[in-house]
């Protein structure tokens, strides 16, 4: 098939292998696509390059036209065909498609070349060659000039100008396709030109921003560059000034240095007018001595010149030369004085010479002296100075530092902070557990607080305390809670509280002061000691007087009331006390006060009823008993140290000193709170009751034996009393004895009652204490009623009660 030269059939097919390397290679979009670029922003020369392309083969067109023409003027060419090709030739605008199609039209016949007949028509005529580059449409025209007119060959030649012309046509639509590509690529630019525009403006404004930042920065670098400048001058201005105080100082010990060199001369000079003057003063001496051997020698002479005188009359004759030594004498002594003058002169010179020269160096050590303070406080300032700038340095140092470990520490802080934080939360809602669960507990508590206020009140106002005597049997120390027995059988009891052989004053005596308060709010209360004799009630109740530790229950109770009702006082509370001791031995009453008062005996005690009554209000008033106003601790003791000694006591086979009375010691207490107006009204018992006895061991006769019986009389009357009440009986037996006559309101409903039941370890007491312990038990398990406060809101008149 067509290669670089001659002219082929025109087809695609060939187009395309003709193309290739040559400048008109097959016209397709593929081929320019590839060199204009995918993105339709090819390189520039390719732009140019199809440009040039297009206006050559425009030229070349044109050119091919007017040769065809031309041709066919010269043969046949009518006058239309003419003026068309006139009209062709004068227009250069317009496109040239539409161009070379119409003349083409016009060769053709007026069939247009689009409707395609052309190529097949121009194939089939054969020896045709197809156009491939520029340079065969060249050789065409060329060839134009050796056609001769009416040659053969002329219609070939016109042929393939025909052919040419097509080839051009294709060559424009080609290049209309391009145009069309490249406008599109034209678009495609324009609207990456405007994407571009976009992010240019962005990247203006980031520009901008920047530039406000850099204009930041720069005043920023100003501002420290000015700061800079102003330390530098103020550096400069500290220089200058270290400077003139390092001239000044220099300048000071210049003048120092000549101060001192000044002052050195004047001292060695003040030394050598010192010299001179001991020098003059030694010449003042030695001529004062010279002065003085003439003086002698003048007193010799003249002692001379008497004797010459005297021997002038004695010899006439030698009276001239006489006359002449002495004139000579007497010149040479003046000539001494005189010079001895002149020296006199001299040395006040000299000494006139030494003061002031004296006061010259004074003057100039004082200004040494200023010179050089003057020099050491420069030196002291400029070192303070350098002190105070190290200092500053060290100071900003220690600052930054400082700042730094802050901001270390800040960090450290917040997040200590944030872990504290968190630990808090946890620690809060653990708290919330906690309180949650502590006000449950103590919901709990006061229930069960409450549950025991209610048993408590349950279980009446009588209370039983067993108290075990200390005792030590076969070596085996038993602490008295197991009370052994020289029997098989065991008993088991159960008491309020059961102190040991090892419980002291102070251990019962906690378990019981509760109670004795209750006496100051309003309550009767009564604690009796009960038990068989020698076990211990006395100790218990009144204890060793001669040691603190072993004082009882009574003078402990009267300590605690004394202390309180001095505390309350300053609640506005005024409490009056009144005291009484009475004895109930062998069923008689006796006072105990009353007996012990100075030139009062026994009979006057049984010359006196005591009848116990009791008021409407549970007061007991017994005639004739003496009632003490207590008002102090001192009082309290006084009382019973005097009931002690009065007490009726007896030998017993238990005990060396037993009690064989019931002694009963009252405290009547008033209290009046003068800011409220409540006054109250308590009562205190405290019981030392009689030892029980078993008569048969007793071994008792006589009066012995009528006290025992009285005792256990007494005391059996007390247990009927107090199981009648628990058993709640219409007759209560108070008035079977005067022991429950008196006790009779601390018995009822309306008191607190404590009992303590002593008991001993001895075997042969065993009998004994489990009969206590039987009788203690029963009392333990009587109700007896609820007590009740005795207090009152009205206006208080008189809280003292009537005894009378
Ligand atoms: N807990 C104790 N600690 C030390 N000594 C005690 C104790 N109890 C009693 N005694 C001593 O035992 C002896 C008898 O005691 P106390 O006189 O108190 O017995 P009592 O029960 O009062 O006898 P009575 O009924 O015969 O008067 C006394 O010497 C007493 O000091």
């Amino acid at each position: 098939m067509g290669g670089s030269s001659g002219f082929g059939p025109v087809g695609t097919k060939r187009f395309s292998v003709a193309g290739g390397s040559s400048g008109f290679g097959p016209l397709g979009t593929k081929r320019f696509s590839v060199t204009g670029g995918s993105s339709g922003f090819g390189p520039l020369g390719t732009k140019r390059f199809s440009a040039a392309n297009s206006l050559v083969l425009t030229a070349l067109e044109e050119k091919c036209l007017r040769e065809a023409l031309f041709i066919s003027s010269e043969e046949n060419m009518d006058e239309a065909s003419k003026r068309r090709l006139t009209g062709l030739t004068a227009k250069t605008t317009g496109p040239a498609d539409k161009r070379s199609r119409s003349v083409l039209s016009t060769i053709n016949g007026g069939a247009s070349l689009d409707s395609g007949a052309h190529p097949d028509a121009v194939s089939t005529e054969g020896n045709l060659v197809g156009f491939t580059c520029k340079e065969d449409v060249e050789r065409l025209l060329a060839e134009k000039l050796r056609i001769k007119k009416n040659d053969i060959k002329q219609s070939e030649y016109i042929k393939k100008l025909r052919l040419c012309i097509i080839w051009l046509t294709e060559q424009g639509d080609s290049h209309l396709d391009e145009l069309e590509s490249l406008k599109a690529n034209l678009e495609v630019g324009q609207k990456r030109h405007s994407e571009l525009e976009l992010a240019l403006n962005d990247k203006i404004f980031e520009l901008i921003a920047l530039s406000a930042e850099l204009m930041s920065i720069q005043e920023a670098l100003k501002k420290e560059e000015a700061d800079k400048i102003a330390a530098n001058e103020a550096y400069l201005n500290e220089k200058s000034l270290r400077q003139a105080a390092d001239s000044s100082l220099a300048i000071l010990r210049e003048e120092l240095e000549n101060a001192r060199n000044e002052a050195k001369w004047l001292r060695d000079e003040l030394k050598r007018m010192k010299e001179n003057s001991k020098r003059l003063q030694e010449y003042n001496t030695n001529l004062q001595q010279y002065n003085s051997n003439l003086q002698v020698d003048k007193a010799k002479h003249e002692e001379t010149i008497q004797k010459l005188m005297r021997e002038k009359n004695a010899m006439n004759d030698q009276d001239g030369s006489l006359r002449l030594q002495v004139a000579a004498c007497q010149s040479s002594q003046r000539e001494a004085l005189s010079q001895r003058d002149g020296l006199w002169d001299q040395l006040q010179t000299a000494t006139a010479a030494h003061i002031t020269s004296s006061a010259k160096v004074e003057s100039l050590e004082a200004k040494q002296e200023s010179l050089t303070e003057k020099l050491v406080e420069v030196i002291k300032k400029a070192k303070e100075f350098q002190t105070k700038c190290e200092a500053q340095q060290e100071q900003i140092q220690i600052l930054n530092q400082g700042l730094l470990e802050t901001i270390a520490a800040n960090e450290k802080l917040q997040s200590q902070l944030h872990s504290s934080n968190e630990q808090l939360k946890l620690e809060d809602s653990s708290r919330k557990k906690a309180i949650t669960c502590f006000e449950a507990v103590e919901r709990t508590n006061r229930e069960l607080r409450e549950q025991l206020a209610r048993a408590e009140e349950l279980k009446g106002n009588i209370r039983v305390f067993c108290r075990v005597r200390p005792f030590i049997t076969n070596g085996n120390e038993n602490d008295g809670s197991i009370v052994s027995f020289p029997t098989t059988q065991s008993y088991s009891f159960t008491f309020d509280r059961v102190f040991s052989l090892y419980s002291s004053q102070q251990d019962v005596f906690v378990e019981i002061s509760q109670l004795v308060q209750s006496a100051l709010d309003s309550y009767k209360v009564c604690i009796f000691a009960c038990g068989q004799t020698g076990s211990g009630k006395t100790y218990t109740m009144m204890g060793r007087r001669s040691s603190d530790d072993e004082k009882g229950m009574i003078p402990r109770s009267l300590h605690q009331i004394f202390e309180t009702t001095q505390a309350l006082t300053s609640e506005g509370w005024d409490y009056s006390m009144q005291a009484s001791m009475l004895e109930i031995y062998n069923e008689t009453n006796q006072d105990l006060l009353l007996s012990g008062r100075s030139g009062m005996g026994p009979e006057e005690n049984y010359s006196k009823q005591y009848n116990i009554k009791h008021d409407q209000n549970g007061n007991t008033i017994i005639s004739d008993l003496m009632i003490e106003d207590v008002h102090s601790q001192g009082d309290v003791d006084r009382i019973l140290r005097q009931a002690e000694q009065s007490r009726s006591v007896g030998r017993t086979q238990m005990n060396e000193q037993s009690s064989r009375s019931h002694c009963v010691f009252t405290l009547r207490i008033a209290g009046i709170n003068k800011k409220t107006e409540q006054h109250v009204q308590g009562v205190l018992n405290l019981i030392d009751l009689a030892g029980s006895e078993c008569l048969a061991k007793s071994g008792a006769t006589g009066d012995r034996l009528k006290e025992t019986q009285s005792i256990n009389k007494s005391l059996s009357a007390l247990g009927d009393v107090i199981f009648s009440l628990a058993k709640k009986e219409d007759h209560v037996p108070f008035r079977n004895s005067k022991l429950t006559c008196l006790l009779q309101p601390c018995l009822s409903s309306d008191s607190k009652t404590l009992m303590f039941v002593n008991v001993s370890l001895e075997a042969s007491s065993a009998d004994q204490t489990l009969c206590s312990l039987r009788f203690a038990a029963r009392v333990n398990a009587c109700e007896i009623g609820i007590p009740r406060r005795q207090t009152q809101q009205t206006k208080f008149l008189d809280s003292r009660p009537n005894y009378d």
